[in-house]
């Protein structure tokens, strides 16, 4: 497996990745076209920062890319729509940057309050201009966080303790839990003419794109003082410049920009009030590290364990709960292969009901195997866990899950209703013991099976001997009967029987069981 590393990550992270086996190939700086044909080079995963822009071209040049890992939090660099069509798990590593952002916000707002970086450069240059770099206090000023997740929430708390009155706008947050952090959570019109700082930690999104524009300059107090560390294109850096020229904007300190690098006559520079740093939120031993232990680690669970951590597009399995769910995802994925096999017609419905035991684990990642294992007759590689909700949506298929918490007769049962034109099947599984999956209903029939291998389904008139004849067509083709389930239903006097084969059913077999007289229904299931 080969993991390829676009831009700097720290060593200890390279480590990881060279102990378990991977070969790792460290590249950074490439151009579109250089980081296109490296790709092509069997790559399976790909470690970013913010710097790679993992575009949909790009994807879609990535001919064996299982995995997009990055080594921090904003996603904005990558086509995640792109990389959900082609199967490609997304993660990133939020958290491990997450301290020194906010240390970095806080730095950069005191920078800009006391004139650091400009009388720096002063002093550099000889001059001692005491007098032109008067500062502002924080101490009793308010400061407006919009966004308050994981970095503006520790900013917050530091400017709590730096004594600054925190006013923060969120509409996703809690303003009960943001009350009792000390944080008074409000409208953004209310924030804006009251905050004497204002620091942004929103993602970049379509919503947050352009979003700190002229119309919102324009409520803020005059004055005021902006920090952004967030991402490059939430803040309108031209209608920021007019702002500043105005005088309504008294400084501003920036270290994401729409572009990165900016070009070399952007405007901000020109402004002495304005400070910056080239998208150094991050760039800390410490963060560093931790961003580079996580997803290396990360990367070697999903491509040697085939476990995911973190993943953006599809649902996560921790290392603790996997030998847990494992047992269910393989009965999930079988569900729903025996049900495309079923199914006489397009599928255009499923209904997935979790009973017992199962009801009460994550049921996200079973639903997501369900659907891999029924469109994989139809779409073979072009489905995984990833797409597979995605390509159920594409085919119009409508996709429904219950839960309770009692199970019919079982500790648990996942019973899976499929509709398609002119009829349905229900199929039900569960787990015996700890890990042994077993199909225990198929609609009216009750039985006990293995759902393993080549198997053929029957239904046949219930009457003496045509289990026997069935056995003697079946040994007639060279195919060995390893095991046979038989089901009864003495109202419709019928048998269902599934058989394990040793090789897969040949058309002629089929035809010949077809034409036995107490034969009503034969099929084969491929369940390998
Ligand atoms: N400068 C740097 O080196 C770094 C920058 N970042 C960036 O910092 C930002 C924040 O990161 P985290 O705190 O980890 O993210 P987070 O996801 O923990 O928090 C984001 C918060 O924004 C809120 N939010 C989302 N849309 C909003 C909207 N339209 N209006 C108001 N609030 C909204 C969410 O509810 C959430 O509470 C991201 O843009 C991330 O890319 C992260 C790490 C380093
Ligand atoms: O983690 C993030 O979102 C960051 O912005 C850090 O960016 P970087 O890894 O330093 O390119």
């Amino acid at each position: 497996m080969k993991v390829l590393i676009s831009d700097p990550i720290a060593e200890d992270g390279i480590k990881i990745l060279r102990e378990a086996g991977l070969e790792v190939i460290v590249k950074t700086g490439l151009s579109k076209d250089e980081l296109i044909e490296e790709l092509k080079k069997g790559i399976d995963a790909i470690i970013i920062r913010s710097a790679t822009k993992m575009t949909a071209d790009v994807i879609e040049a990535a001919p064996s890319l299982k995995v997009i890992a990055r080594a921090g939090t904003g996603l904005d660099n990558v086509d995640i729509d792109a990389a959900n069509r082609k199967g490609i798990v997304v993660m990133n590593c939020p958290g491990g940057n997450t301290v020194s952002a906010a240390e970095h916000t806080i730095a950069m707002m005191m920078a800009l309050a006391r004139n650091i970086p400009q009388a720096t450069a002063s002093m550099k240059a000889g001059k001692w201009e005491k007098k032109k770099f008067m500062g502002r206090e924080v101490n009793g000023k308010t400061l407006g966080v919009i966004g308050l997740g994981r970095i503006g929430s520790i900013v917050a708390d530091r400017a709590k303790g730096l004594k600054m009155r925190v006013i923060a706008y969120d509409p996703f947050v809690n303003p009960e839990q943001a009350a009792k952090m000390g944080i008074e959570v409000m409208s953004l019109d209310e924030l804006l003419p009251q905050a004497d700082f204002i620091t942004i930690h929103v993602p970049l999104t379509k919503e947050t794109k352009g979003f700190i524009n002229k119309e919102k300059f324009d409520k803020m107090k005059d004055g005021v003082m902006l920090i952004h560390c967030a991402r490059g294109g939430i803040v309108n850096e031209s209608d920021l410049y007019e702002a500043m020229v105005s005088g309504k904007v008294a400084g501003a300190a920036l270290d994401v920009f729409e572009q990165e690098p900016p070009p070399p006559d952007y405007p901000l520079f020109k402004l002495e009030n304005f400070i910056c740093t080239p998208h150094l939120g991050a760039s800390t031993l410490e963060a560093q590290k931790n961003v580079a232990l996580a997803v290396a680690s990360q990367v070697v669970d999903f491509l040697v364990h085939g476990v995911v951590r973190n993943a953006v597009n599809m649902p996560s399995v921790s290392a603790e709960l996997l030998p847990t769910l494992k047992p269910y995802l393989k009965l999930a994925e079988k569900l729903g292969a025996i049900q495309a096999q079923l199914a006489e017609g397009p599928v255009q419905e499923v209904h997935i009901e979790y009973q017992g035991d199962v009801a009460n684990l994550d049921t996200k990642p079973l639903t997501v195997a369900l659907l891999k294992g029924l469109l994989t007759p139809a779409l073979r590689e072009d489905v995984n866990y990833v797409n597979a909700p995605i390509r159920a949506k594409e085919r119009g298929i409508k996709v429904t899950e219950s839960k309770v918490n009692t199970a019919e007769d079982f500790l648990n049962l996942i019973k899976v209703v499929v509709k398609f034109p002119g009829g349905e099947n229900l199929v039900a599984g569960t787990i015996f013991g700890k890990k042994e999956p077993r199909i225990v209903q198929i609609n009216d029939f009750r039985l006990d099976a293995i759902p393993e291998g080549h198997m053929l389904y029957l239904m046949n008139e219930d009457k003496p001997g045509v289990i026997g004849q069935i056995g003697i067509t079946i040994g007639e083709h060279g195919l060995n009967i390893s095991r046979m389930h038989v089901g009864q239903d003495p109202a419709q006097q019928a048998n269902i029987i599934l058989l394990c084969v040793d090789k897969p059913v040949p058309e002629d077999l089929l035809e010949k069981l077809k034409t036995l007289p107490p034969v009503k229904m034969v099929k084969p299931l491929e369940l390998v």
